[in-house]
């Protein structure tokens, strides 16, 4: 009887992956949309506020480690000591050694000099002179210095510093005038590369973000400590497409792909320097979180997608058995209604057959139901119902089936039993429910019941072993109730 509904269930099953697959999808797109959103407004986030943000950051503390040395170069470049010193025709080195070791001490910068361009002489503020040799590549700083326009009286070289067992160094060449603005010498200090380097490093860290200073040409000149080797802009893969475009403006925001990810670069010039500070962040590092969130959305509609289907089966499953089995009993006793019973003992005479076991048919009925409920009311009758299916289930197998098949009547078909083991079994069910005692209202009351049995034929329907069986209750009511009879062959 089930399988005639299998295809109506088959459709409401696939209609429900389907409306789980529609779920699935809304909720994906839902995270994907969140995610593109996300990403994007990290990204606006990123190239509009963080990068700027950390530039202007380094920026101040560049200008606060290195603007400092740059006032001091262009303070002792005015200062009428230094002038009047350079100006005379036989310094003594001593005074202007006592003054640049005060402006080291002062100032806390690695070394002070002085060139006096008359004789070429290095001034430091320990005894050590030194000729400025032009011939030495060693001084090539001081004639790029001395060529400088009037324009630019200062220049920031970053190099080895001989006196320091060749550590890098920021040096601060400021040209020096006399009074008729005639070039007279360079002076200025210097202070280590490391300080700047370790600075750059802190905000890298920080951050998490790639910071360097590059010259006007691209060339890298100093470095955090996230660099692999490329020394220019443009030997950077992807940023060789914006460095025309970033060093030909004093700043500006920009992006590049490069191995499917995005890179968002930030540059200004400083000018005390004439270098640009670049900051770099890679889109992958910061939109990582984000991807997590949403592989872990889709996980959770996932898992939404499947729960529902789960209830969603289980729960129709189960409503589809309750309804079959509603279809299927007798609302009163839960016994199989007669359309159910009709459609069992198809399936139990051919089950018969195939073993060639016997198939009896059994009809039960109680004995003057209708004083029972003329006497004792209609519940008192629904009880004796009730509990009459209760009483033949303990005496028939769970291969047998039980079916109301109208009224007070039973008609029970018992598997594998002849007609004798069927009446025997009759009587048994018929003495039991004798005995079995019901009260109602205060009122105790017996029922006694009249059967009629008959074995099935192989090839007999229903309705003729059933007219056999009624028979033979006829006849169980006609000699006097209360016994069972056997249905003629
Ligand atoms: N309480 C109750 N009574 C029912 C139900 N179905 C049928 N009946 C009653 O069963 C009675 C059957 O009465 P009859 O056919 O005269 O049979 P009887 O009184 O048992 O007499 P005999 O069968 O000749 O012994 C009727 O009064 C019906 O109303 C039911 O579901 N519940």
């Amino acid at each position: 009887m089930l399988k005639r509904h299998q295809p109506l269930a088959n459709i409401r099953v696939k209609t429900l992956w389907l409306f789980c697959g529609v779920l699935f999808v809304v909720f994906f797109l839902m995270s994907w949309s969140s995610y593109r959103v996300a990403q994007r407004s990290i990204s606006q986030q990123i190239e509009h506020n963080s990068l700027p943000l950390t530039s202007d950051n380094v920026y101040s503390q560049i200008q606060r480690d290195l603007v400092q040395p740059t006032f001091v170069a262009t303070l002792m470049a005015h200062d009428t000591f230094v002038r009047d010193w350079a100006m005379q025709a036989t310094p003594s080195a001593t005074p202007m050694q006592r003054y640049l070791a005060e402006i080291d001490q002062r100032f806390d910068t690695i070394i002070a000099f002085f060139v006096r361009d008359a004789d070429r002489r290095l001034y430091l503020p320990d005894a050590a002179e030194h000729i400025i040799d032009a011939t030495s590549h060693r001084y090539d700083w001081y004639e790029k210095v001395k060529a400088l326009p009037e324009n630019k009286p200062y220049l920031v070289t970053v190099g080895m510093d001989p006196e320091r067992q060749g550590q890098m160094d920021i040096f601060i060449d400021h040209k020096v005038y006399d009074y008729q603005h005639r070039f007279i010498g360079v002076t200025g200090v210097g202070l280590s590369v490391e300080q700047v380097h370790q600075l750059l490093a802190r905000y890298e860290q920080r951050y998490q973000r790639r910071i360097y200073f590059v010259d006007r040409q691209g060339k890298v000149v100093l470095s955090g400590q996230r660099f692999e080797g490329e020394d220019s802009l443009q030997a950077m893969p992807g940023m060789a497409t914006i460095a025309a475009q970033l060093l030909s403006a004093p700043s500006g925001s920009y992006h590049f792909e490069s191995g499917g990810h995005k890179t968002y670069v930030n540059a200004r010039l400083v000018p005390e320097f004439d270098w640009y500070l670049v900051v770099e962040e890679h889109q992958a590092a910061s939109l990582q979180a984000v991807f997590k969130t949403f592989l872990i959305n889709v996980a959770i509609a996932g898992l939404i997608t499947l729960m529902v289907l789960g209830i969603s089966l289980a729960t129709q499953g189960r409503y589809q058995r309750k309804l079959a089995a509603q279809a299927s009993v007798d609302p009163l006793t839960l016994a199989l209604n007669r359309r159910s019973g009709q459609e069992l003992h198809r399936l139990m005479l051919d089950e018969c057959n195939q073993q060639s076991q016997p198939l009896s048919v059994l009809v039960l009925d109680v004995d003057h139901f209708k004083q029972v409920n003329d006497q004792y009311g209609h519940e008192a009758g629904d009880t004796v119902l009730k509990d009459m299916v209760q009483e033949i289930k303990q005496h028939v197998r769970e291969s047998d089936a039980i079916c109301r098949w109208g009224g007070e009547e039973f008609l029970v078909l018992l598997n594998g039993c002849d007609l004798t083991q069927a009446l025997s079994l009759a009587e048994r069910i018929r003495t039991g429910m004798s005995a079995h005692r019901f009260t109602f209202k205060g009122q105790a009351f017996y029922i006694t019941l009249s059967g009629g049995v008959a074995q099935n034929g192989p090839k007999e329907p229903l309705e003729e072993v059933v007219k056999r069986a009624d028979a033979a209750l006829y006849l169980a009511k006609e000699n006097g109730r209360n016994q069972i009879q056997t249905g003629a062959a």
